[in-house]
């Protein structure tokens, strides 16, 4: 019998990967990364040089072409396996990563005239410079009772559709006008392969506010924001939503010549990337909480009924797995937070003992922090070095290290980093909680579970639940994979749904880490401290943090 094989593309912040995933197994057969070349750019623009403002952070979409151009020909060429044995392609991307297009679909910072407009370019997940668009869109949406708002927590994020579009109206309404289309990076990816428009009802659902039966908000709520705004979804908006699971449309005939893929290869519709890793991990029901963990972590559970409450980031109903009600929650920065302190914050002596032991930085932080017992650094932290997604959805919060001595070591400060998300993960599941949710058990994915095992072992002491780990390298590309395999359909040798295809494909570890009690019961005590100080600093008892980030932007808060 002829094997076939579906690829999954992981479109993440700093690299794009490609996986080649055997249909009938699950067995990751090969895999490839390709950097962005450009990376983030957060500091200043490329070709002028100029200087980015504070929070920005911005792509290069040539980038995502150059890792289907790279990775997908390697993952071919190291499985040796025939174009004609691949029948389908998933993709899943970070987002709300979002650019204007022109007319044709060209990404508008790739023609000459637009190049050195900072708004031209691709805005990342994390730009989050626009908080004031954000505020505007939710205390506008409150006054005015759209009923959407409370399907997204009660707050919209500034990391989102409408207020990074909001942004480029206020901040360049010269180039918001010249954009025929604004589109989710993951959306134009899948255009590129297939030459249609197909938006994701993932992206767009939890990303742009739509909704399956009422559709996007309003053109009288978007007026209200600025009379200039009120035809963004017909005009910029604009293009089927189509389920997640169908196929978006075949691989065009240069795309094909580009990866060595057969034309017609059946393209999955988008997804993103934390949503992508929940079939990954067999999770196709409710009551199980995905903690998709890297950069940053997203919180994904499924449920049968559809409620709101504080911390909910979005519900989308078919959102992550048709039939339930997709529930999102997330931490702006999690190894993210850990690789500023590596990076920016380590003293000279522990990189030379690192070196000496032959460990990453990482590896030997970890190591010496696992020597101590909890509460024995005498540190607290709030996790917020990119301000609050969930509980308070707030970017302009930032990071807190409480208890500094002349005696504190640096694995003390990375180990109270580690602690920090995992309260800031608590506060979710205690938001979710409060809601109305059941949460029962927890499956780890991303590529912090595989990297960094103190991590996971305070997550399980800190939230007091077994936590089980996905047992593949890279799971978003390995639920794009699957997702492929839909789109490909069972008359291609692919599956009817993805709850067939996670039933065939997807597993976790046998090793999982369950809570130490004694551990467990000095963590409630800390966290009693976390919550404390989360509510003061965060809920405007004391407005230090942004009074800080006022001063330093110039203000005179
Ligand atoms: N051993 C480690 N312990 C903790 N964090 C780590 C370790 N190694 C890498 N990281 C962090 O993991 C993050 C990358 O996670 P990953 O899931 O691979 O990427 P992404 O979120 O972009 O998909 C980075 O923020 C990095 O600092
Ligand atoms: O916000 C979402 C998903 O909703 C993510 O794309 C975003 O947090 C980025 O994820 P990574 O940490 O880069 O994996």
């Amino acid at each position: 019998m002829k094997r076939v094989y579906t690829i999954g593309v992981d479109f993440g912040t700093e690299s794009g990967r490609a996986l080649l995933v055997d249909i009938t197994n699950g067995q990751e057969v090969a895999t490839h990364v390709t950097p962005y070349p450009h990376g983030v750019m957060d500091e200043v623009l490329i070709h002028s040089g100029s200087k980015l403002e504070q929070d920005w952070a911005l792509q290069h979409p040539g980038d995502y072409l150059e890792v289907i151009r790279q990775s997908i020909p390697s993952v071919l060429a190291e499985a040796n396996v025939s174009p004609d044995q691949v029948i389908g392609i998933g993709i899943d991307f970070t987002a709300c990563t979002m650019m204007p297009l022109d007319a044709g679909g060209t990404p508008l910072c790739m023609l000459d005239e637009w190049r050195d407009h900072p708004h031209s370019w691709v805005k990342l997940w994390k730009h989050h410079a626009a908080q004031d668009e954000a505020s505007l869109i939710n205390e506008t949406a409150k006054r005015r009772g759209e009923t959407f708002l409370a399907r997204y927590g009660g707050k919209l994020s500034s990391e989102w559709m409408l207020a990074k579009s909001l942004q480029i109206l206020n901040e360049a309404p010269e180039l918001y006008e010249q954009a025929v289309l604004f589109m989710e990076a993951a959306d134009w990816v899948v255009m590129q392969l297939t030459g249609q428009l197909a938006r994701s009802s993932c992206t767009a659902g939890y990303k742009a506010n739509w909704h399956k039966r009422e559709g996007y908000p309003s053109r009288q709520f978007l007026q209200s924001l600025d009379p200039r705004f009120g035809d963004l979804v017909e005009k910029k908006l604009r293009g089927p939503v189509k389920p997640l699971g169908s196929k978006a449309g075949g691989l065009t005939e240069s795309m094909a010549a580009l990866t060595g893929l057969l034309p017609g290869t059946a393209v999955a519709v988008a997804n993103i990337d934390a949503h992508a890793m929940v079939p990954a991990v067999s999770v196709v029901t409710p009551g199980k909480l995905v903690l998709a963990m890297g950069t940053s972590t997203c919180h994904l559970i499924l449920s049968d009924k559809e409620v709101t409450g504080e911390g909910i980031c979005g519900v989308v109903e078919d959102g992550i797995i048709p039939g339930y009600y997709g529930y999102e929650a997330g931490q702006s920065a999690v190894g993210d937070i850990f690789a500023w302190y590596v990076d920016e914050a380590v003293p000279e002596y522990v990189r030379h003992k690192a070196a000496e032991e032959r460990l990453g930085i990482h590896e030997w932080l970890e190591k010496e922090a696992a020597q101590y017992a909890p509460g024995q650094t005498g540190l607290l932290a709030i996790d917020w070095w990119n301000g609050s997604r969930s509980v308070l959805m707030d970017a302009d919060l930032s990071g807190v290290i409480l208890g500094l001595t002349l005696q504190t070591k640096p694995a003390e400060i990375y180990r109270t980093l580690l602690e920090a998300t995992a309260f800031g993960t608590r506060a979710i599941i205690d938001a979710f909680t409060e809601s109305g949710m059941d949460v029962q058990e927890l499956y780890a994915c991303g590529g912090l579970p595989q990297r960094n095992r103190l991590l996971m072992q305070i997550y399980a002491d800190v939230t007091g639940k077994e936590i089980k780990v996905a047992d593949t390298v890279q799971t978003a590309a390995f639920g794009a994979a699957m997702f492929g395999a839909v789109a490909a359909g069972k008359e291609q040798g692919g599956f009817g749904s993805i709850v067939e295809a996670a039933e065939a494909m997807a597993r976790v570890r046998e090793e999982t880490f369950k809570p130490i009690e004694a551990n467990v019961r000095i963590y409630d005590r800390l966290y009693k401290e976390y919550k404390g100080l989360h509510d003061y600093l965060g809920r405007g008892e004391n407005g230090v943090l942004k009074r800080l980030k006022a001063l330093k932007s110039g203000g005179r808060q």
